[in-house]
This record gives C-alpha cells, sequence and structure tokens, in this order.
C-alpha cells in the first residue's frame, strides 16, 4: 500500500453547530512531506486531530495504515507522532527522562540507544540532563518533536510547527524536516506561511473554511495555477504605453525602459505571439524579454479568494 493516510469524506461539526471540516478527501502518500497551508481557522487543527484520533469526526473515515482511527484507535496511533501547536512539556523532568516516558506511554519497551539517537538528531543530546524549564524556546520544541518520534511513528504530523519562531529556527526546523524524511518518516505539517509550503512540502494542500480546496505536488501546484509575467525590454524610452496595445493591460516599468505584460499559463493562449506582432508594428524595438512565474503566495491568495466566493 502506497498510501499511510486515506480520509474520505470526512465531516466535523463542534457542538455548537459549526461545521469545521465539510467532506474532506485525501490520502498521504507513504514517505512524502505534505504541507496543508490555510488562513487560521481553515481547519488544519480539527482535520490533524481528528486523523490523530484526539477529536471524533461526525462522519466521513479515516485510516492510518490500513487502521480505522474511531475502531481501531491504538493500532492507528502507534503509527502516529504529533507534535502540537502548544507547548505543553513537565517543566521539571529532564529532556531525556521527558522523551523516555512518551515510549512508554505507546507501552513501547525501553530503549535508550533509540532515545540517545533521536536526542542526538534533535542536538539535543547535550541537554539530555537539562530540566525542560531551563531550555529555550527553540529547544522546547525540539524536545516536542522528539517525544513524537520516542515510539518510532511512521507518519508524524507537525501543527504549525514554525509559529512565532525566529527566522533562524525556522530553518533549523525544515532541515529537521528534511532529514527525518530522508529516513523514511512521513510528514504533514500545517503551516500559514506559503515560503514554508514552498521551501520543504513535496506536496501542498490547500484548506480553507473546512475544505481541501486541492492537493498537488508543488511544482505542478506552481505551472498549472501560476500568472506568469513577460518583462520586454525596450531599446528606446516610452513615456506611455501606446494606445494600439491597450488591450494587453501592460505596465510601463524601469522608468520606461521595459513594458510588463501578465498572462495566464492556463489560458489557451497567452497572447504573447500576438502582442510581439503588435509591438514589431508599433515600430518598437525589443533588446530582450523574461518571464517569471508567480510566487505560491499569490497563486495560495487567489484560490482562498476563489473558495470563500
Ligand atoms: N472545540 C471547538 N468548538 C467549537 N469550534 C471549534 C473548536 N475547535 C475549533 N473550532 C472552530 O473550527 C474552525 C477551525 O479551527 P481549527 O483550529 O481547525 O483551524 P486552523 O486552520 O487550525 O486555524 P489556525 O491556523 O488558527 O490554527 C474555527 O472556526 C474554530 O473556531
Amino acid at each position: 500500500m502506497d498510501n499511510i493516510v486515506e480520509i474520505r469524506d470526512l465531516r466535523k461539526t463542534y457542538a455548537g453547530g459549526f461545521e469545521a471540516l465539510k467532506g474532506v478527501n485525501l490520502s498521504i502518500k507513504k514517505g512524502e512531506i505534505l504541507a496543508l497551508l490555510g488562513p487560521n481557522g481553515a481547519g488544519k487543527t480539527t482535520l490533524i486531530s481528528t486523523i490523530c484520533g484526539i477529536t471524533n469526526p461526525g462522519s466521513g473515515s479515516v485510516l492510518v495504515g490500513g487502521h480505522d482511527v474511531v475502531t481501531q484507535y491504538r493500532d492507528a496511533r502507534r503509527l502516529i507522532g504529533l507534535v502540537p501547536q502548544e507547548i505543553n512539556l513537565e517543566p521539571f523532568s529532564k529532556v531525556k527522562d521527558t522523551v523516555a516516558f512518551s515510549r512508554g506511554l505507546f507501552g513501547k519497551p525501553r530503549n535508550p540507544a533509540l532515545i540517545e539517537r533521536i536526542l542526538r538528531q534533535l542536538s539535543l543530546w547535550e541537554k539530555r540532563d537539562a530540566r525542560v524549564v531551563e531550555l529555550s524556546g527553540g529547544m522546547k520544541r525540539r524536545v516536542l518533536i522528539a517525544k513524537a518520534l520516542s515510539h518510532e511513528p511512521e507518519v508524524l504530523f507537525l501543527d504549525e510547527p514554525t509559529a512565532g519562531v525566529d527566522v533562524e529556527l525556522r530553518k533549523d526546523m525544515w532541515d529537521i524536516v528534511a532529514e527525518l524524511k530522508e529516513l523514511g518518516t512521513t510528514i504533514i505539517l500545517t503551516t500559514h506561511y506559503i515560503e514554508e509550503a514552498e521551501a520543504i512540502a513535496d506536496r501542498i494542500g490547500v484548506i480553507s473554511s473546512g475544505q481541501l480546496l486541492l492537493v498537488e505536488e508543488k511544482a505542478e501546484l506552481m505551472a498549472r495555477l501560476g500568472q506568469k509575467r513577460l518583462q520586454i525590454d525596450l531599446q528606446d524610452k516610452l513615456s506611455a504605453v501606446p494606445d494600439v496595445l491597450v488591450e494587453y493591460n501592460l505596465e510601463l516599468v524601469e522608468d520606461g525602459q521595459a513594458l510588463r505584460y501578465t498572462y495566464d499559463t492556463r489560458g489557451e493562449r497567452t497572447g504573447i505571439t500576438r502582442l510581439l506582432g503588435d509591438l514589431a508594428s508599433a515600430g518598437i524595438t525589443l533588446t530582450d524579454i523574461q518571464t517569471e512565474q508567480s510566487s505560491l503566495e499569490e497563486i495560495f491568495v487567489g484560490l482562498v479568494k476563489e473558495g470563500a466566493a
């Protein structure tokens, strides 16, 4: 089986009547890094909590490693490591004991060599005898990851692993995630930082108002949905866009030395050939042209707007 998680028509309505998940379908492939990207309140935490068996689904099904998260909770949960959004550690426990204890909670036998490997991997070995209260915020987040890995899960969920952390620590987290993937762990992370999804994910799911708007390979998503910009460098400066070119909505940039044309790569026709012909007819000489892909950020904002409409 290539999919480690299978979610079918998952719905969740909270007690007050609020529908937080509106029929989510999602298959998560073994060994991939999937980023669930969405604005505040989109339903990301609800989705993760339901997969991890912390929140009950209203209807639909979630299988982890083929085990139903409701009826076969223990078997499913054994395969899952969860790094929660909030830091919820026992302040006066030693780092090593905290991590070893988590393993015990899953009924796994003691394994000091494994705990050492995890602590080393997360650069926590030097701090193994420190109490949690003595650690920096970044180290505490690493301890959360170490705890989540202590029972050797196959799939690791990170709920906003870099919310409120500084740029350096964010980069550290990305490195850790990349290393874990190398070791074969499947990783699902939620984020509202587009650059985070762009930097580390293999696939990106966009979630908004309880709906999964799409899930796609990062590269494909950018290629399929992206708008592109064509910059046309001019031999002679223009003071205004000539009237004959008005239909192209060109922008005059670089102090009149270049024209910028935005086109949709999804369109059947980009209009480029015609534009270049019309430029020549207007007597405009080009010195260079470049294209530029729009960022994931622009794609995302466009999608969420469409989803809300
Ligand atoms: N226990 C609850 N009872 C009622 N409504 C809830 C509960 N938990 C979450 N919600 C609502 O469900 C919606 C989705 O919340 P959720 O925490 O899943 O979003 P999120 O995408 O993780 O947001 P954020 O990025 O802010 O963490 C929100 O409107 C939230 O207010």
